[in-house]
């Protein structure tokens, strides 16, 4: 069967059984956590397995002289029936060796009982019974189909278990949770199956009675029941229960039920009067009833639980995929037999769809004819100029399940006049076969009389938006057609965006073209200074990222307005009281180590980290800040008159500005030489330097720093980088 098979039929029975899965998932974990529960008050002692029932039975008899029936349940724990010797009746769990009371059996609560009711039967009575155990043999089927689905995605049995593929979080979970408790879902099911079938009595019942007794031999003058074979011979763990005789009369015996027969046995000789073996289908029944419940193991009642509460996922994950995969709508305002480009797409799971209808979008907004089509409803089309073909590869270079019919279809359907066609392959170099069957269409589509290859077959390794831009730029070249050639554009919408609130924003000037901007987060929000914020000026996928302070709990940004700046020009023309909508990024190797000395070096916009660090930190530790400035502003006025007021309250030991358009022209590299011997010294005690702003003074303050380093501590800078005592965050 092909992939599409599988994956239609794991699909339409998930989508029949999937309420009454749900309903079965979440009382079978229930149940399960019940017979976990069960086992917690032990009265199982704890040599069980060892004791026999010439043990027990004496035992039990010296304290309770009259025993109607001993049973011992699924837990090992061991049920007496008796009067004592005082004429009291005992119902309870016994220590089998002593006879010692140990507890009470304790009916199920009505809620456990409520769940029981509607796992088994939905309470249709044998209706519901009938629904659950076809629920079940879905069951079956859909385990069966998801290991088809996972071999073929593996490629081979053998792979069953190789590293799984992560496209996206529910495809990834949805394989890897559904191949380990594959088993255990399969055994719920296969055993659910068989519970219903041997209710509805679908298997021939066996009718075997015991045969008419005929006591031949005499009765002892003593009664020695240690020494009955049988009774030494059988451990209490084989044994269901035992039936004690009414009176010391030949005709009354006792009646063993054991896990596989039963057995009538004389009461004065020991000898077995007659013997019956349980039917197969009464064993399986019952084996079944261990490994559906979990009642004998708590072990396996535990994997059973965690199997249920998978099957809730299975479910909502497997439906989150197919979503996915159907969320693709063609909007088309041309007809096939109308347009002038035909965009042919294979897609399994719809992000090729995304790239296809970004170039479908610009062509009908430039006028042009365009029509956007799965590859397997490919036909004549009267007035193409173009054919692009986008398609993704799947399985062992297979076509997606929407293109698996296009190759016959291109020979069925020869078009009448020339056209140009190009091919875009997307894959995964992830996968053996990358872009084969793309390959396949170039190929097919080259051999045509009626095409002409307008480009070279592109490829698009895992969705990359640069690599489906350079295919851009070659076509819309060789074709004279303007399209869009920044790869933000096909790239996929940012998720995870915040509503963020304005309270506070400097003004800009001729002479001040910098500006701070406090913003309000969500009250949730984790962040701290040196982390980043990413904002969307132009609601598309196009982002910004800006280093942050943490200033009162509020994110406060430096930003320097730039001419065409998209993101600065965005922030510029903030109010107080405006809402964006943006996103923190954890920028975790340049968050400000805890209890080490730092020093903070920064050239423009680049201090806005330190406000924040600064702010953060302990007066204890010492701090310092070097910061370069072209010219002395209103806003720099405003960092001076708050480092001022650091230094005062000692969370900053000291800090120096240059100033490289004032009169004296002094650059943060000039702070640094004469300040040498303190900042290799600040290296050499285990302290740390932060540099954030421009990439060419990053690279100016690391050339000074590696000849202080060399002159001063006879190592290079290099050294202290790989001991991360150099923290960079520069763009
Ligand atoms: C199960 C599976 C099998 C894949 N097999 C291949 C393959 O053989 N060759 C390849 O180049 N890409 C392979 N890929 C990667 C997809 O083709 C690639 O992610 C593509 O962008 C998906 O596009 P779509 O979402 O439009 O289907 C495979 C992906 C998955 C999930």
């Amino acid at each position: 069967m092909t992939l599409s098979t599988w994956r239609y039929a794991h699909l339409a029975l998930a989508i029949i059984s999937s309420v009454f899965l749900v309903m079965a998932s979440v009382t079978g974990a229930i149940l399960a956590i019940d017979a976990i529960q069960e086992k917690m008050p032990a009265y199982r002692v704890a040599n069980f397995n060892e004791i026999t029932l010439a043990q027990s039975i004496p035992a039990l008899h010296k304290k309770y002289p009259e025993i109607s029936e001993i049973s011992v349940d699924h837990n090992g724990f061991v049920l007496l029936k008796a009067f004592d010797s005082g004429g009291n009746e005992i119902d309870g769990y016994v220590n089998p060796e002593t006879g010692e009371v140990l507890g009470k059996p304790v009916e199920k609560s009505a809620f456990i009982q409520w769940n029981i009711a509607l796992h088994r039967s939905l309470f249709l009575k044998e209706t519901g019974r009938l629904i659950i155990g076809v629920i079940s043999f879905l069951l079956v089927l859909i385990a069966i189909s998801g290991f088809a689905l996972v071999v073929q995605r593996q490629r081979g049995i053998s792979k069953f278990f190789t590293k799984v593929i992560k496209e996206y979080f529910f495809q990834y979970y949805h394989v890897i949770s559904g191949r380990l408790i594959l088993i255990p879902v399969l055994i719920i099911a296969l055993t659910g199956t068989y519970l219903s079938t041997a209710r509805f009595q679908l298997f021939p019942l066996d009718n075997t009675k015991h045969k008419e007794i005929i006591v031949v031999d005499e009765i002892p003058e003593q009664r020695n029941i240690a020494d009955f074979k049988v009774f030494n011979t059988t451990k209490l763990e084989s044994v269901q229960k035992v039936e004690f005789p009414f009176a010391d009369d030949p005709e009354e015996f006792y009646t063993l039920k054991l896990n596989d027969k039963e057995l009538i046995v004389n009461q004065f000789t020991g000898k077995i009067e007659s013997e019956i073996k349980y039917p197969i289908t009464l064993l399986l029944e019952n084996l079944s009833l261990d490994l559906h419940t979990g009642r004998t193991n708590i072990i396996w009642a535990i994997v059973l639980a965690i199997a249920c509460l998978n099957i809730l996922f299975f479910i909502y994950s497997g439906f989150a995929i197919t979503l996915k995969r159907r969320a693709t709508k063609i909007k088309n305002k041309y007809k096939a037999k109308d347009a002038e480009y035909i965009l042919l797409v294979g897609s399994e799971n719809g992000s090729t769809f995304r790239f296809a209808n970004a170039i479908h979008e610009q062509l009908n907004v430039q006028g042009k004819a365009s029509y956007l089509v799965q590859l397997n409803n490919y036909t004549i089309f009267p007035k193409a100029k173009h054919l692009l073909v986008f398609t993704s590869t799947y399985g062992l270079g297979d076509p997606p399940s929407n293109g698996n019919k296009v190759l016959q279809l291109i020979d069925r359907y020869p078009q009448k006049h020339k056209i140009g066609f190009s091919v875009v392959g997307f894959g995964s170099h992830a996968y053996p076969d990358f872009c084969v069957f793309a390959k396949q269409i170039h190929e097919k589509l080259s051999a045509q009389e009626w095409a002409n290859a307008v480009t070279d077959l592109f490829t698009v390794d895992d969705k990359s938006a640069v690599d489906f831009v350079n295919w851009v730029k070659e076509w819309s070249a060789k074709t004279e057609i303007e399209l869009a050639k920044t790869p933000a554009l096909y790239a996929k919408k940012p998720k995870g965006l915040h509503k963020m609130m304005v309270l506070d924003k400097t003004t800009i000037s001729e002479s001040e073209q910098t500006f701070m901007l406090t913003i309000r987060v969500p009250a949730r929000t984790k962040f701290t200074s040196g982390d980043l914020l990413a904002i969307y000026p132009a609601n598309d996928n196009r982002e910004r990222l800006y280093s942050v302070a943490k200033c009162n709990g509020n994110v406060q940004l430096v930003v320097k307005l730039h001419p065409e700046g998209l993101g600065s020009g965005y922030l510029n023309n903030l109010n107080i009281g405006s809402v964006i909508k943006a996103r923190m990024v954890t920028n975790a190797s340049f968050h400000q180590p805890k209890n080490k000395a730092i020093a903070m070096i920064a050239n423009g916009t680049g201090i806005a980290p330190f406000l924040g660090m600064i702010l953060q930190g302990k007066k204890t530790i010492p701090h310092s800040l070097y910061v370069g400035f072209r010219n002395e502003t209103q806003l720099v006025k405003h960092h001076q008159s708050f480092l001022e007021k650091q230094i005062k309250q000692q969370k900053l030991q000291k800090y120096q500005i240059a100033f490289s358009r004032e009169q004296n022209h002094c650059y943060v590299m000039d702070l640094i030489r004469t300040d040498a011997d303190y900042l290799a010294q600040l290296l050499n005690n285990d302290g740390v330097i932060m540099i954030c702003g421009s990439l060419l003074m990053q690279q100016d303050v690391e050339k000074v720093l590696d000849e202080i380093c060399q002159e001063f501590n006879s190592k290079p800078l290099s050294y202290y980088k790989d001991q991360k005592q150099l923290l960079t965050d520069c763009y």
